[in-house]
């Protein structure tokens, strides 16, 4: 029996493709002004150096112009001004309808990705700045949860260090790429964006040690959000010591061998944590059904009251 149960698993690992096979998806989320095109413009011109030209899909509606060449741009599949005309719609109205119009073509869109994963290690995401469009919508759960079933996912979300640099909002970010991590369960990485305004060492200095940061909230004056920040840095100390951090410049590129390392490291978590985590879901869900169906049959063949073989009474 054990024999027969190694040999499947043996069968099932040599069947499925290889970890280096796999593309990997690496998702840009930020505040708006945080970076992420900045940012996408200058992996994609590190992976280019590297001769690992990666595929680039544009998921922000709103956005003027690209610094960049997008293979799939949403804006070719809706035209947001267009829906904000016709649904009658304000600005962020106008990005999420987009967005689910978009949502309803994605079979179409991983029909590409699928086609395209042999040629390419990586496939890079840019997200509209309106963080909250994405990161909560129907729509943008979708499309992570769809991309992450199917290939290594990885959320990188991108900080505006110079303008965490205040005790209040660096909490304010972390809180929210804390409340991110939990709602995707995605692997996921902190790049402190813009290190050559403000180096990233004062919030390493405050995620390893929070009586660091206690002090630097000393320095302000006393207030309510100051004692709710000191009792708030307690609870984001477990979360910090899973937390992947990097710090980069997508102006000077300063970071990007580190910022691979890290997107390696979320890729092993992705094949070790993440979807032996999926697959117990899907199993999980498969049993229950199967429960719930074989307890319908047993009430109903109770309900069933077969006599002498022939005749079956239903009442
Ligand atoms: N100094 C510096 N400026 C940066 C860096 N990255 C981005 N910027 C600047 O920050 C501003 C915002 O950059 P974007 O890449 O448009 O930010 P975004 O997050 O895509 O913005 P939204 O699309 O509004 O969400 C621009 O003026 C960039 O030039 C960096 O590493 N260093």
């Amino acid at each position: 029996m054990e024999e027969g149960a190694s040999s499947a698993a043996a069968a099932a690992a040599a069947a499925a493709p290889a970890r280096e096979a796999k593309p990997v998806n690496i998702i840009m989320i930020g505040m708006a002004g945080s970076g992420k095109t900045t940012l996408m413009q200058r992996v994609n011109a590190y992976l280019h150096e590297q001769k690992q030209a990666p595929y680039v899909v544009n998921l922000d509606p709103a956005v003027a112009k690209l610094p960049f060449q997008a293979n799939i741009d949403i804006r070719d599949t809706v035209d947001y001004k267009q829906v904000m005309a016709e649904y009658k719609l304000g600005p962020n109205g106008g990005i999420l309808t987009s967005l689910n119009l978009f949502a309803t073509k994605l079979d179409q869109v991983m029909g590409i990705v699928d086609k395209r994963a042999h040629e390419h290690k990586y496939f890079l995401y840019d997200t509209p700045g309106q963080i909250e469009i994405f990161t909560w919508s129907a729509s943008g759960t979708i499309i992570t949860n769809t991309l992450a079933a199917s290939y290594p996912t990885v959320v990188v979300y991108v900080v505006d260090t110079p303008r965490t640099a205040s005790p209040a909002t660096f909490m304010s970010n972390m809180m929210y790429a804390c409340s991110i991590l939990y709602k995707t369960q995605l692997p996921f990485l902190v790049a402190f964006n813009k290190t050559d305004v403000v180096d990233d060492g004062f919030a390493r200095e405050w995620m390893a040690d929070f009586e660091a940061f206690q002090r630097a909230l000393a320095g302000d004056e006393e207030s309510f959000m100051n004692s709710l920040m000191n009792s708030m840095c307690l609870v984001l100390d477990e979360f910090y010591t899973k937390l992947r951090t990097v710090g980069v410049s997508a102006m000077t590129g300063q970071g990007m061998p580190e910022l691979f390392e890290k997107i390696d490291g979320a890729v092993a978590e992705y094949y070790d944590e993440f979807l032996p985590a999926l697959e117990r879901q899907i199993q999980h869900k498969r049993d229950s059904e199967r429960a719930q169906k074989d307890d319908q049959l047993r009430r109903l063949m109770n309900d069933l009251t077969v006599t002498d073989g022939k005749e079956v009474n239903l009442g």
